[in-house]
């Protein structure tokens, strides 16, 4: 009674058939304009609620944040993350106590590894070091850049969480991107829409099988990981995020808290995974726009020469002196709408949203990409501008609708990193290189592959060394 207004679903498929199996996106928008920014569907015969537009974001995700920052828990991405069922890591962990101390520990542990200080900068500076020299041998000639960005983000995920840097060509580092692109492909595509639209079909041998395949063998290659680092580690002396994890464990000893070594090891998955590819997604987009509008790339390499003027590297506090870069990245970060449809939520009791009523149990789905593209909230809302983000006088201001990160305590637990590696990534390679587009590459297609985390299509950049 009184729950959003949204398409009839038929028995078994729901409201499958509405949307397309290639990007839901477009599909979205289009039934927002016919039943409004809070509508129903049905998944399979699940009942999901799509929230569209800031002010029904902030309503649902800060105001009400109680009751909407649960976690769906029978989708196919928990069915194929979570190895154990005691061990559901964060990201996927439903609104509990458990995810509360794991969110906690989180921030605090990227804290004490020196984010927000000169020593993770020092960490992303130094693999941004290693991308330039392989696109300093690469000068003059096209190059698809996509690996390069992927090994980059997870080189310096495998930093923190294991002190490691590996090279390119390591097998672990191949595994661990060929597992985020080969189980994101399943879980986005339309064996994973059909795992959670039609229940009946889960226990049947389709191609799903293998993403549940791939993530135990990375669960089992994590558990080896934390059994060799065992061997050397000296409690009180935390190297990285799995020493401050088993120094936490001694202290709580048998607490009966959430805290385990099954649950550490679906933390690293966590991290290492959402580190990755939203990260090199982000940056893969940036060079995309900056060769496409070479004005835009020219004037931010003129304010970068002058800021750091004198100095041998790029800080992230110089951003405060680069007023139209700073608005140049945000802006591609909106354009590319890397996570358009958040990490799906869930009600954890009964409650209302813009007047209407919404049970417990219901599937959230914050639509990000709305608010991203919100008529209203931009100067110009579907088109690559600068000026979204700069005022009159020429300074950097964040409109309330940039939500990337998405907002409430479920908001990106990364996100402080990450906004440091785009910075320092851009910054960096703008000062070394001219971005420039193949004559051979046609027209740029901008539109993204859909999923829960969006990549541009594959493209090649030239570069050129700077005099
Ligand atoms: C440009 C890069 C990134 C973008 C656009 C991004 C975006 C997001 C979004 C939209 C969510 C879902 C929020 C929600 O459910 O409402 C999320 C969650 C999360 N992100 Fe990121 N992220 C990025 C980088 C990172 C990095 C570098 C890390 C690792 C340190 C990270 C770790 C996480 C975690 C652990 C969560 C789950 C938080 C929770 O459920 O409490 N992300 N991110």
């Amino acid at each position: 009674k009184n729950f959003p207004p949204g398409p009839r679903p038929i028995p078994v498929l729901g409201n499958l058939l509405e949307l397309s199996l290639e990007s839901p996106l477009a599909d979205l928008e289009r039934l927002a304009k016919r039943y409004g920014n809070v509508y129903s569907l049905f998944m399979g015969p699940r009942p999901a609620v799509v929230i569209n537009g800031l002010q029904a974001l902030k309503e649902a995700l800060v105001d009400k944040s109680a009751d909407f920052s649960g976690r769906p828990q029978d989708l196919m991405v928990n069915r194929a993350v979570q190895v154990k069922d005691h061990a559901p890591g964060v990201i996927l962990a439903d609104n509990t106590p458990g995810w509360r101390d794991h969110r906690r520990f989180g921030l605090m542990t990227l804290r004490d590894l020196g984010l927000g200080k000169q020593t993770m900068e020092q960490r992303i500076l130094g693999e941004i070091e290693c991308v330039t020299k392989i696109l300093g041998e690469k000068a003059g000639k096209a190059t698809d850049p996509q690996l390069l960005f992927h090994n980059a983000a997870s080189n310096i995920m495998c930093q923190i969480l294991f002190a490691k840097k590996f090279d390119y060509d390591d097998e672990f580092m191949k595994f661990s991107v060929g597992l985020m692109h080969e189980t994101s492909k399943i879980i986005n595509g339309r064996w994973g829409m059909i795992y959670d639209y039609v229940p009946i079909v889960r226990k049947l041998p389709l191609p799903f099988r293998r993403a549940f395949e791939l993530f135990k063998m990375s669960h089992d290659k994590r558990m080896e990981m934390l059994a060799e680092n065992k061997k050397t580690r000296v409690p009180g002396k935390p190297r990285h995020f799995i020493d401050c994890y088993l120094d936490e464990l001694d202290k709580r000893g048998n607490d009966g808290s959430s805290f385990s070594e099954d649950q550490l090891c679906a933390l690293l998955l966590d991290l290492h995974f959402a580190g990755t590819d939203t990260t090199a997604n982000s940056v893969l987009t940036a060079f995309l726009y900056l060769m496409n509008y070479p004005e835009a790339q020219e004037r931010c390499q003129q304010e970068i020469d002058k800021v750091l003027d004198g100095k041998d590297q790029a800080s992230f506090e110089d951003r405060h002196q680069m007023p139209y870069t700073q608005a140049v990245i945000h802006e591609i970060q909106r354009l590319a709408d890397t996570v358009p449809l958040a990490v799906f939520h869930c009600t954890s009791k009964d409650t209302e949203l813009m007047g209407y009523s919404i049970p417990r149990g219901t599937i959230i789905i914050p639509n990000l990409s709305s608010v991203m593209f919100e008529e209203g909230q931009w100067k110009s809302p579907r088109e690559f501008n600068p000026e979204n983000f700069l005022n009159e006088q020429g300074e950097f201001v964040k409109p309330d609708a940039f939500l990337p990160f998405s907002t409430g305590p479920r908001k990106c637990l990364g996100e402080a990193l990450a906004r440091m590696e785009l910075f320092l990534f851009v910054v960096t390679l703008l000062r070394k290189f001219k971005f420039i587009w193949p004559e051979d590459a046609g027209e740029p297609d901008y539109i993204p592959v859909f999923g829960t985390t969006q990549t541009p299509k594959p493209y090649r950049m030239k570069v050129q060394l700077r005099g």
